[in-house]
């Protein structure tokens, strides 16, 4: 066995674990789903009572979990093409198929090294460290079960790859040729992503980048800017952009990163902008924030306004990305056996770092133990 993970590109690796969000499958599903992910929270019944709805809206069903199949799909095929011999097994943090189950399923299949590709992108307590506590509770529940524990690290934050970043620009491309001919050169691009408190910005990433918005507002400018860059080359024209925020939850007394996207179309539709792609960076695939906050309620606010605006695609299982998803893996199997790599990036930050160091993210209250980091209780 040594030598056969020896030779393989993605050795010291035994499998990939696609760990992702979860979603409801139908209306049914909706409010235990609700529960899970708000368990111990503190999020006011009113957002919840909220977001059920729209969940009711599409069928009870999240489009989270189809996209995540889709990329399940991509991945083992474009693992088949390019003779990577890599296993890839499918978990969520919130629904099934859970988390604890698929790693249980996994050891007891016999790996023993596994790697982590989370379906968030960028760096934050809810888009990393909450990943990595999900994956210390699964693995304490699998020691209480007697078993014998894998290692498991997780894969880098991949917003900067170009097989993450390059689908984006032509979907943006794609949206301005979508606008009337009229207002598509002084169209606007809107950057989007999750809103999250300002305290869990300032916090984002290692230690050295908090305050200011942390990491979290550092690497969906750097993305954006990128992205910008290269519509303008595409397109010959230079669009104003700005990086804008949706999806706020929370008491409303707690400062969140703002403005929000329809605040922000709203504003510039008054500065007499003639259109807005908006353009979702901070979502891997087309989950329910982008079909209700974006594609629902943010489209309905540009109506009201006689506002012309597009949302561009999001990456989902865009062959790019699954290739680069194998770039990254077979990156990071040498570095694991000692070997120097160059890792590709775009933009100015350069590739994230391999390994959350001590104090990345840190939960805001009550922390808990986390895997796949420098603090990680496990090896
Ligand atoms: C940064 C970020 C991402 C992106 C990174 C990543 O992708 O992980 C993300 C993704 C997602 N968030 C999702 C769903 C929910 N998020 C909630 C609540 C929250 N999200 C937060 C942040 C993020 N969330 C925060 C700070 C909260 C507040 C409470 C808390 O700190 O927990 C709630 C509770 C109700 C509400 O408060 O809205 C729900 C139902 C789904 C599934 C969607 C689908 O079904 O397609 C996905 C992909
Ligand atoms: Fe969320």
């Amino acid at each position: 066995m040594p030598d056969v993970l020896e030779s393989s590109p993605s050795g010291p690796y035994d499998a990939l674990l696609l760990l992702s969000f979860g979603g409801p499958e139908g209306p049914e599903d909706v409010v235990p789903f609700l529960e899970n992910v708000t368990r111990g929270r503190g999020i006011p019944k009113e957002r919840l009572k909220e977001v059920g709805r729209h969940y009711f809206l599409f069928g009870g069903v999240s489009p989270i979990n189809d996209q995540n199949r889709a990329l399940l799909s991509a991945l083992r095929a474009d693992f088949a093409e390019n003779g990577l011999d890599l296993p890839v097994h499918w978990g969520n943090r919130n629904w099934a198929p859970y988390l604890t189950d698929t790693l249980r399923e996994m050891v007891q299949d016999g790996h023993r090294r596994i790697l982590v590709l989370a379906t968030s992108a960028y760096a934050s307590y809810s888009g990393c460290r909450q990943y990595r506590e999900n994956l210390a509770d699964a693995l304490a529940t699998l020691e209480a079960e007697g078993l014998e524990l894998p290692r498991v690290d997780k894969l880098r934050h991949y917003f900067n790859h170009p097989g993450f970043v390059e689908p984006m620009v032509d979907g943006v491309v794609e949206a301005l040729a979508d606008l009337p001919e009229e207002v598509r050169d002084g169209a606007h691009l809107a950057f989007t992503t999750h809103s999250i408190p300002t305290a869990a910005a300032d916090t984002s990433g290692p230690v050295e980048e908090h305050g200011d918005g942390g990491s979290y507002v550092k690497q969906h400018l750097d993305v954006a800017r990128v992205i910008a860059g290269a519509v303008r080359e595409r397109t010959g024209v230079d669009r104003p952009w700005q990086l804008v925020y949706q999806s706020r939850s929370g008491a409303p007394h707690i400062p969140w990163l703002e403005p929000d996207i329809c605040d922000h179309l709203e504003e510039r539709h008054a500065a007499g902008v003639p259109a807005v792609v908006m353009v979702p960076i901070g979502f891997v695939s087309d989950h329910m924030e982008v079909l209700y906050d974006l594609d629902t309620e943010a489209r309905a606010k540009a109506e009201e306004l006689g506002l012309p605006v597009r949302r561009s695609a999001t990456v989902g299982a865009d062959p790019r990305f699954a290739a680069a998803i194998r770039d990254m893996i077979v990156e990071r199997a040498a570095v694991e056996r000692g070997q120097r790599v160059t890792p590709c990036a775009l933009g100015a930050l350069g590739a994230s770092h391999d390994v959350c160091p001590v104090g990345c993210c840190p939960a805001a209250r009550d922390p808990k133990p986390a895997a796949a980091g420098a603090d990680s209780p496990y090896a």
